[in-house]
């Protein structure tokens, strides 16, 4: 019951939208063409029963007209069948389409879930595989388990009804009474496909917790893996490699004896499914044996028999055949959920309050790390519009975390505060493989900003050689030096020009020249904007309109 309340959530979403009418009318048309194969099945019965009894009367010109019916009937199933996949395939990328954007959005939201899921250390293990593969497996196994359960319930009404009057009636004595049982096949055959289903379910069982195992050890690989990729410079220079294969070693160990496990139960499993499926083609002929030796039916009934016993079997032992499938989409179910919930429960932050201007930022707190520790303490720290603050103080103290703390991620502090809007520019840069003129733009659009406007910002921060380089899409996090990546930080800045920047030891790479150019840039640039920079190069300080000696905890002026 916990998992279909669950699965119900995660698919309501869609089939509530107004996007779903495109969708619902391609799925009637799916639901419409499994109708029609099970109706050309139920033809293809009768054409069985008619072809085998012509067979065995050598009624040649039957034969005949039943063999260009077959060619009909085949030519209808295939027709079916290819279309029904074809247009299901479309389905499955219209509603992963909107499932990925809509999950995207919730986790990379406007309110940074993604980090503050980070910083709050709820984010569940890797976010990206639930976003890739679990929605994929979810549309994906709906729709192959809905439909197959469909034609599973349409070939039962459709074939029971047939198996009944096939097999008419079972005489014998038992205990010295006569018993008579109509639609004998029937209760031989739902009683044939309980005792398989019992026994598939007893066998299966683990494989839930199996397959969701798998699909998480399978990502934590793939996750190491990638960070490998992305530190390849540091594990290289460090000469790393040979306890980073280690360490990949014991990753794929948990993959593999995971896997170990899910083949011995699938081999279990299958054991009893691919013999059951064989002796399910022999135990009609079997039951019915008794009739057909009786001279009761004819060797056409007994050929319809078969095929109706094997349709009804088949449809009854729809548990039994999707049972694999079941497990894995139980998994997935629980991953997405699980994603879901650990988005929804973030606390987010208020909203910082606007100064009163030309105050860009006020603010008088302690910044804690969790309720033991207590970090630094700021007493009315004012900066106003034009204004340049520095921050120094040793390292450890919290310098990070106080502008983590005034850029509304971090929500360990007491007191207050109030900001313009900002952008934060922290240690550690990110720059995705894409343009440059993307690079310089971001977090706008390269579109909405001109060729002009970027050359500019690049050569006025030294970067002059990139000019001619805006549309080049490369990997720029190891194509450029760390200085040049930190002069790309300061173009970004007059590009969009924020009101208030925080910058954290943003000039660290550059040496003493390019580094004051940087602020005299800014300043000069961005004469509006306020700037609350933490850095330990002395050479700066001067520059500043006060220093902040955090050690001290006290304003030290300088300047204006
Ligand atoms: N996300 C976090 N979770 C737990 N502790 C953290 C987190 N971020 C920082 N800390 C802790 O807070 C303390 C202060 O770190 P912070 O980076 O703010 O110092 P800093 O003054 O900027 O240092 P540096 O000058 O070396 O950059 C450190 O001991 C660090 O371990």
């Amino acid at each position: 019951m916990n998992f279909l309340s669950q699965y119900w959530q995660l698919i309501k979403p869609f089939w509530l939208s107004k996007q779903r009418l495109p969708s619902l009318g391609l799925l009637l048309v799916i639901i419409s063409m499994t109708f029609g194969s099970v109706w050309l099945s139920v033809q293809f019965n009768q054409w069985n029963g008619d072809f085998y009894n012509a067979l065995q009367q050598l009624d040649g010109s039957s034969i005949y007209r039943l063999l260009g019916q077959f060619v009909l009937l085949i030519g209808s199933l295939i027709l079916v069948a290819v279309y029904s996949s074809y247009l299901q395939k479309k389905l499955l990328i219209d509603w992963r389409t909107w499932m990925t954007e809509q999950l995207t959005a919730q986790w990379l939201s406007d309110q940074h879930h993604h980090y503050h899921m980070k910083l709050a250390q709820t984010e569940p293990d890797n976010p990206d595989q639930r976003i890739a593969e679990d929605i994929y497996l979810l549309i994906d196994l709906s729709l192959d388990l809905l439909l197959s359960f469909l034609r599973s319930v349409l070939t039962l009404g459709s074939f029971v009804t047939i198996l009944w009057n096939l097999s008419g009636e079972m005489s014998f004595n038992l205990a010295g009474q006569e018993w008579h049982i109509p639609g004998y096949m029937v209760w031989m055959c739902i009683a044939y496909t309980l005792v398989g289903t019992a026994i598939t379910h007893w066998i299966g069982k683990p494989l839930q917790r199996l397959n969701f195992n798998q699909q998480k050890r399978e990502a934590d690989f793939r996750a190491a893996l990638i960070e490998r990729r992305e530190n390849s410079e540091m594990i290289g220079a460090q000469r790393g490699e040979a306890i980073e294969r280690e360490a990949l070693g014991t990753k794929f160990t948990f993959v593999a004896q995971n896997w170990y496990k899910l083949m011995v139960k699938e081999r279990n499993l299958g054991f009893f499914t691919v013999g059951y499926a064989q002796v399910s083609s022999l135990a009609p002929i079997f039951f019915a044996l008794p009739q057909f030796l009786a001279g009761i039916i004819q060797l056409g009934g007994l050929m319809q028999i078969k095929m109706a016993f094997m349709q009804v079997s088949g449809s009854l032992s729809w548990f039994i055949y999707s049972y694999r499938d079941l497990a894995k989409l139980s998994a997935t179910v629980e991953r997405l959920t699980t994603f879901n919930l650990k988005l929804h429960d973030i606390e987010l932050p208020s909203t910082a309050k606007h100064p009163i201007a030309p105050k860009a930022l006020r603010a008088t707190l302690r910044v804690h790390v969790d309720h033991e520790r207590s970090l630094l303490e700021v007493n009315n720290l004012v900066v106003e519009q034009g204004q340049i603050v520095m921050l120094k103080g040793r390292s450890g103290l919290g310098k990070s975390s106080l502008l983590r703390t005034l850029s509304g991620f971090w929500p360990n502090f007491i007191g207050e505060y109030q900001r313009t809007d900002s952008i934060w520019v922290p240690q550690k840069l990110y720059l995705t493989t894409t343009s440059l003129k993307a690079l310089v733009c971001y977090p706008q659009s390269a579109n909405n900003i001109d060729d002009q406007t970027c050359i500019d910002a690049l050569q006025q921060v030294g970067l002059n050689a990139l000019t001619t380089s805006l549309d080049s899409v490369e990997t720029w996090s190891s194509k450029l030096s760390g200085g040049e990546q930190q002069r790309l930080m300061f173009a970004r800045l007059l590009v969009n020009k924020p009101p208030l920047i925080l910058l954290d030891e943003t000039t660290s790479s550059l040496d003493q020249s390019a580094a004051t150019l940087m602020i005299k840039t800014l300043k000069h640039a961005l004469p509006n904007s306020a700037v609350l920079m933490v850095s330990h190069q002395p050479e700066l300080w001067a520059m500043a309109d006060r220093l902040i000696d955090l050690d001290n905890q006290s304003p030290v002026a300088l300047g204006a």
